[in-house]
């Protein structure tokens, strides 16, 4: 039972969950691309930020509720793609769409998910469901993923734009990664190779550099746009210029994102490229943020600093391994009442209390 082994933060469930993965989920999780330096940063940029709190402000009512897309959500708090999620509970994707929507946030399933989009359809009907995308070199697998999408109530694509080619994660090569025997990439059934495994390098850099178009540009955007009426959000942007073209397609949303520091290492962190992206967009589209939320204060800085929206990949599959669906429900019942301390206890009743003037970098108070 969830409830025996006193999991009280993300923290918790980060320990106790690498405590019992197997070794090759366990790394393919956790790992960072190269040294891991962006992977620390995506923590350490957080702490490096300062809340000033208002005080004297009616917070009796709280409301976390905010709209997405034109779609209202209980929460600004959603969960980001990662692919193969069996390999941490049986309930792998279909869990984690359920209680994300019992909580009322938004799931991403990953277009390399270990349960397909019409089971996770069926599974959790009731959920706001996007679904994220790769461009494979035969256009029509994006093709056909894209109208299975439609079919089963998915409201929006997030295609993924930060990955031609794959980082390297050194864990997952020294592991030679493979999808266990008993999981398949259930999207692919009869069309594709279903298999993650190594040759000689990890299994997935292997897939990717197969599979993956690494010609991908622009062009590529304004084509998924023509087969679609979904609204479409690019995944992976880190800087003011490419999110300026991005916003100039008419995109409907950004979400900043080094991929969870997993493809370029030394990139900057996302919190830490936020404002500029904000700034950049001007208002043309909506812009949300994943990389190293693990706390209320985290969703607050990054709504200060303009996200709408933020989501998490790594603790929904710490959450999974540590109780499935449960587990999930756990991770985001705790991330949702930070939250609403956080609000309360800086005079902000709603989310459109949250201003960017309340949220400052340390070096604010270095003349001191
Ligand atoms: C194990 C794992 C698998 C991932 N798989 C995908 C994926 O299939 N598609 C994608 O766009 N991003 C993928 N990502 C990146 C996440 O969507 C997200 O950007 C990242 O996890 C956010 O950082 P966080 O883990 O610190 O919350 C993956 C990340 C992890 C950790
Ligand atoms: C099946 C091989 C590719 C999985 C890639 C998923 C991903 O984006 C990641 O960061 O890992």
């Amino acid at each position: 039972m969830l409830r025996d082994k006193n999991l009280v933060c993300v923290g918790d469930f980060e320990r106790y969950g690498e405590s019992i993965l197997p070794k090759n989920a366990l790394d393919y999780y956790r790992s960072g691309a190269g040294d891991e330096f962006t992977l620390a940063l995506n923590r350490d940029a957080f702490r490096r930020l300062r809340i000033r709190p208002r005080i004297m402000r009616d917070v009796s009512c709280r409301d976390q509720s905010t709209t997405v897309l034109g779609t209202k959500v209980a929460m600004p708090i959603g969960i980001a793609p990662t692919a193969m999620q069996r390999m941490a509970h049986p309930d792998g994707e279909c869990g984690n769409a359920r209680a994300v929507g019992a909580m009322g946030g938004v799931f991403i399933l990953s277009t390399l998910s270990t349960s397909s989009i019409e089971e996770v359809g069926a599974a959790a009907p009731n959920t706001v469901k996007w679904f994220q995308l790769y461009i494979y070199n035969d256009r029509d697998v994006t093709r056909k993923l894209v109208k299975r999408a439609e079919q089963t109530n998915f409201r929006a694509l997030v295609l993924t734009v930060d990955a031609p080619v794959f980082g390297i994660r050194i864990a997952d090569i020294r592991n030679k990664f493979t999808l266990p025997p008993h999981l398949s990439l259930a999207n692919f059934e009869g069309i594709k190779a279903t298999g993650v495994k190594s040759e000689s390098d990890s299994g997935i850099n292997e897939y990717v550099k197969k599979l993956f178009d690494q010609s991908v540009t622009w062009d590529d955007v304004r084509w998924l746009k023509s087969i679609t009426q979904l609204p479409l959000i690019l995944k992976g942007i880190l800087t003011a210029d490419d999110a300026a073209i991005a916003a100039g397609l008419g995109v409907a949303a950004i979400l900043v994102s080094n991929h969870g520091a997993r493809q370029v290492d030394f990139t900057p962190a996302s919190i830490e490229v936020l404002p500029e992206i904000v700034k950049a967009v001007n208002g043309q589209c909506e812009v949300y943020l994943d990389g190293g939320i693990r706390q209320g204060t985290d969703v607050f800085k990054a709504l200060a600093l303009g996200a709408k929206m933020v989501f998490m990949g790594r603790p929904a599959l710490w959450g999974l391994a540590c109780g499935g669906e449960d587990g999930v429900k756990s991770i985001l019942s705790i991330i949702k009442n930070e939250l609403d301390s956080v609000m309360g206890l800086t005079g902000c009743a709603t989310l459109e209390d949250i201003k960017k003037e309340m949220v400052v970098h340390e070096s604010h108070y270095s003349h001191l």
